[in-house]
């Protein structure tokens, strides 16, 4: 083969990777991408942590050994590296800290990192004391999400999302009962929820449903809901029934307690998941889109209405977590100025999730109590991105994440295939939602309103 051609071809397979990496990133990391950064990585490793302030000087010992032998100063050292592995989006590095560094050395140098690694980002965590994990993603995991083909599908804990270091974000109901999902309109809180729903509705799990725009999100996905309200004054209703249900399941809870009072203390449940399978009630997700509609009022019968609502509310967030009722609440805004008792329940909500807010008013009602660095990240999620959210929790952490785009149609089917699931819920039978009609209509043409032309 003659130099020229080589050149030609060449030439040709790199255009051809820029091309790929510009159009298909995800294609590109796979087949290339990844061979290439994770040389870069090793090659470039110590002196790229040498650069970053992340390597520690020689200890007196040495120091003095190599004095004492006539060899030269040893030269720092970079953390020791205990593993590294590529991933579908990126790589993982582990590291163990030599003495004297602390893992907010790392976690201050993520941005250094990430540029001097040419990855798209770096992200870092303490996992042990001592050791460090790096995920570094090679390209924009957020731009087109794709969830791994093999994610954990077990209980309830539900794969809602990707996070931009490439894993997996999962919404754990028995680890954080009880969430608030914010956002401006067309932000992605729909989305997301529908997605929510698609994923749950293949667990053993009740859904209720509270969508007081004339159930326009949720009455679709019908077949899969045990009971929906669609207007303020069912939903006062149905969240009563609600905390009954609640009491109910404390009473079984109470009951077996009593037959097992001979058995060790450690035995003894104190919840819904503690009972013997065959007399668990079926644990019941709650949730309630567009909550402002539910706290506003205009007359004195509706402030009654609203305050029943609100009383049961913070009681099952309070509550509900031990009877297996768990609750997710979604709306634009969430603050005082929605009136008494907003404050209250929004403390009860642990799991925090903003999609993108008109001011920084909204972003502090999602994280104001919990981390101002979160509040920060919210304000910048920019509109062109809609479904890019802040994902936080009680303990100041937080991440940014994108739920997969999940089109109505999709979340139906999920819906329908899964059916049979759908438990009857004593006491709440009254709110089993009508089904909706699937079957496509045939919408008349406008009837012309011109008139003919006459000569
Ligand atoms: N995860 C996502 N990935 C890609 N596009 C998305 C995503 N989430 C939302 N979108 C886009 O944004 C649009 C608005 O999303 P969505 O209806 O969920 O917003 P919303 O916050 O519920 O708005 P509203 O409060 O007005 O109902 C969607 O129609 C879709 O085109």
């Amino acid at each position: 083969m003659s130099t020229t051609t080589l050149l030609v071809l060449s030439l040709v397979v790199v255009a051809a990777a820029l091309v790929l990496r510009r159009l298909r990133p995800a294609w590109y990391w796979l087949s290339i991408g990844v061979t290439l950064a994770a040389l870069r990585v090793v090659v470039r490793y110590a002196s790229v942590m040498d650069a970053c302030g992340l390597t520690v000087p020689p200890s007196r010992l040495r120091l003095t050994l190599a004095r004492l032998t006539n060899r030269p100063a040893p030269e720092s050292r970079p953390p020791r590296i205990l593993s590294f592995r590529p991933t579908r989006t990126g790589l993982v590095l582990r590291v163990k800290l030599r003495p004297g560094q602390d893992a907010f050395d790392f976690a201050a140098s993520t941005d250094r990192l990430r540029h001097s690694f040419a990855m798209h980002s770096v992200t870092s965590r303490e996992i042990k004391s001592g050791v460090v994990e790096l995920r570094m993603t090679g390209y924009d995991v957020l731009e087109r999400v794709q969830m791994p083909a093999k994610v954990e599908r077990e209980g309830l804990r539900i794969p809602v999302a990707l996070r931009e270091d490439g894993a997996v974000h999962y919404r754990d109901y028995r680890q954080v009962p009880h969430s608030l999902n914010l956002g401006a309109t067309k932000s992605g809180k729909s989305v997301y929820q529908r997605h929510l729903v698609k994923e749950l509705a293949s667990r053993h799990v009740a859904l209720v449903g509270i969508d007081c725009k004339q159930g326009v999100e949720l009455a679709p996905l019908a077949r899969r809901f045990s009971a929906l309200a669609d207007n303020p004054d069912d939903a006062a209703d149905l969240l009563e029934a609600l905390v009954q249900r609640m009491a109910d399941t404390y009473q079984v809870i109470r009951r077996e307690q009593r037959i097992s009072a001979d058995t060790p203390d450690e035995e003894i449940t104190a919840d819904l998941w503690g009972l013997p399978e065959e007399l668990r009630p079926v644990p019941v997700v709650l949730l309630v889109d567009e909550v402002a509609e539910l706290a506003l009022f205009s007359n004195t019968a509706q402030k009654k209405r609203r305050e029943r609502i609100i009383t049961a509310l913070v009681r099952l967030v309070q509550l509900g977590r031990a009877a297996g009722i768990y609750v997710e609440i979604c709306g634009q805004r969430f603050g005082a100025e929605l009136g008494d008792g907003i404050t209250m329940l929004r403390s009860q909500l642990t799991g925090r999730l903003s999609h993108r807010v008109n001011d920084e008013a909204s972003a502090k009602m999602a994280f104001g109590d919990i981390s101002p660095d979160a509040v920060l990240a919210t304000t910048q999620i920019p509109v062109e991105r809609p479904g890019l959210a802040v994902a936080g929790d009680s303990t100041g952490g937080w991440v940014r994440i994108r739920t997969p785009f999940t089109t109505m149609r999709q979340a139906v089917n999920a819906c329908t295939a899964n059916a049979h699931r759908t438990p009857v819920l004593d006491g709440l039978d009254s709110f089993r939602p009508v089904l909706p009609d699937l079957t496509p209509v045939e919408i008349p043409a406008p009837a012309s309103t011109t008139k003919p032309l006459t000569a």
